[in-house]
């Protein structure tokens, strides 16, 4: 993203969603990270803040719902800018209940007039009322059940087909819904700096909300506001981190005093955890294949009070080359991936992604695999996890990777709640968006065999 923000905030809500989702249409940015960085640059009152995030992504994860919606509408062709100004109104206008609809039609029309002409702003004004008086079309007209999906849950075909087949029409019908609901803010608490209760008392002393998660016991769910802000943020006892991201480092488990390598690390959200874990004794070695990624991790591990990790500059594929074979008690491959489990937070990849990317993927998670296995020791473990749904790509990798290493057996997943124990089967994982309202993320656990001295 260049230093110059593509985002001008003059206070109206409507016109910087409208620049953020054309910048990210130009590929300029990604939603997320331009979105906070408007957010954090213009420094954005709470209430608009809401509604600028929830028009921005809404617009976004409903784009082709809206143009579904908007096709019998638009007569001849449009502007590339007045086509994303309708989709954000009409998005307003049928998604959200709090804002009247010809606040809506107004504001888009001001809109359309300062960025283009009077003309322009009768087309839009003539367009919209138009759906306010006639209505959009159901997407129950959609005879065929693959296409209506894609419609309905705005997700591209050849995607809605790969998870159907995957999983099935049911699982797959509530994942692509789930993916539409924006995501429970989550923090993970280090519990070397307090208790759950300490960081509670201290997040609420802020006037957030914060409360326990059923799932995983050093999760909290925080509710309006902004964690980062908190001084439990500052403080180093809280960390930002989705619930299910939570889940590898405890599989992982590794004992205080081990040596660790975290092989795909930035920015540390799992280093941090596994080093939590450890009670900040032993060495972990956090390593990433982008050097300017690495501070990233420093900068986490000193706000947390962490003082056991390093971090090394290196193509987790040519670890042999720079680490002693069989070194490492315990392994974590949190491998770069598909990201299909992560759509509620960067609706971007449900457009961007392409099915071919899944195949160059495996073959770097296959050889990021194969180089941790000659860096374990024996007896070591060797957890493995990416932040998609896929099971071609994620059970795939993991049967591919066990049939050429027959020195790795998979394990069952330890020191999970019930709730996501009973789900694993043949030491592997998969939880979906929908099971715990968490991101879809993969899990798998390995033993290097053979007796350890
Ligand atoms: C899913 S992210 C890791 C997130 C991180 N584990 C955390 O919890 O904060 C995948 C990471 O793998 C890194 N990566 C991609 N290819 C790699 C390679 N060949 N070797 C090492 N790291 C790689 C990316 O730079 C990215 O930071």
């Amino acid at each position: 993203m260049s230093k110059k923000s593509v985002v001008i905030w003059d206070g109206n809500v409507r016109d910087a969603a409208l620049s953020i989702l054309l910048a990210v249409d130009k590929n300029q940015a990604y939603s997320n990270l331009l979105l906070n960085e408007t957010i954090k640059r213009h420094k954005i009152e709470a209430k608009d803040r809401a509604l600028l995030t929830e028009i921005t992504y809404g617009t976004l994860q409903y784009k082709m719902t809206l143009d579904y919606y908007l096709e019998p509408f638009i007569r001849g062709s449009v502007d590339h800018w007045v086509r994303w100004l309708l989709r954000l109104s009409l998005y307003q206008m049928h998604y959200l209940t709090r804002i009247p609809p010809h606040a809506a039609v107004n504001e888009a029309v001001e809109i359309a007039k300062r960025r283009g002409h009077q003309g322009i702003a009768s087309m839009v004004n003539g367009i919209l009322r138009s759906i306010l008086r006639q209505g959009v079309a159901s997407t129950d007209d959609i005879k065929d059940p693959i296409e209506r999906l894609t419609i309905e849950t705005s997700h591209p075909e050849w995607l809605v087909q790969r998870f159907v087949d995957n999983y099935g029409i049911k699982v797959a019908t509530e994942m692509l819904h789930e993916n539409n609901v924006p995501p429970v803010q989550t923090v993970r608490v280090n519990m070397t700096k307090g208790s759950v209760e300490q960081a509670i008392a201290s997040i609420e002393a802020e006037g957030l909300s914060a409360k326990r998660s059923d799932l995983m016991p050093e999760c909290l769910h925080v509710t309006n506001g902004q964690p980062a802000r908190t001084k439990a943020f500052q403080e180093g006892l809280i960390t930002i981190q989705d619930e299910s991201s939570m889940i590898p480092a405890n599989v992982l488990n590794p004992s205080p005093g081990m040596r660790v390598l975290d092989m795909c690390a930035a920015p540390g959200g799992k280093t941090t955890h596994i080093a939590e874990i450890m009670k900040n004794e032993g060495s972990i070695l956090a390593t990433d294949l982008h050097p300017h990624k690495l501070d990233l991790i420093d900068h986490n591990t000193d706000r947390l009070g962490i003082d056991i990790v390093e971090t090394a500059p290196i193509d987790g594929r040519k670890a042999p080359d720079f680490l002693q074979p069989g070194s490492f008690d315990a392994i974590l491959v949190d491998a770069p991936c598909s990201g299909l489990g992560v759509m509620r937070r960067k609706p971007d990849i449900k457009y961007t992604k392409r099915e071919e990317d899944l195949e160059n993927l495996q073959k770097i998670q296959l050889a990021l695999l194969d180089a941790a296995t000659k860096v374990l020791k024996i007896d070591g473990k060797l957890v493995y996890s990416t932040c998609t749904v896929d099971k071609k790509k994620n059970e795939g990798t993991v049967e591919a990777f066990l049939s050429t290493h027959p020195e790795m057996e998979a394990i069952q997943l330890e020191s999970l709640p019930t709730k996501l124990a009973e789900k694993q089967a043949n030491g592997m994982l998969q939880v979906f968006p929908q099971d715990f309202g968490s991101d879809g993320f993969f899990v798998a656990a390995f033993r290097k065999k053979g007796e350890s001295n």
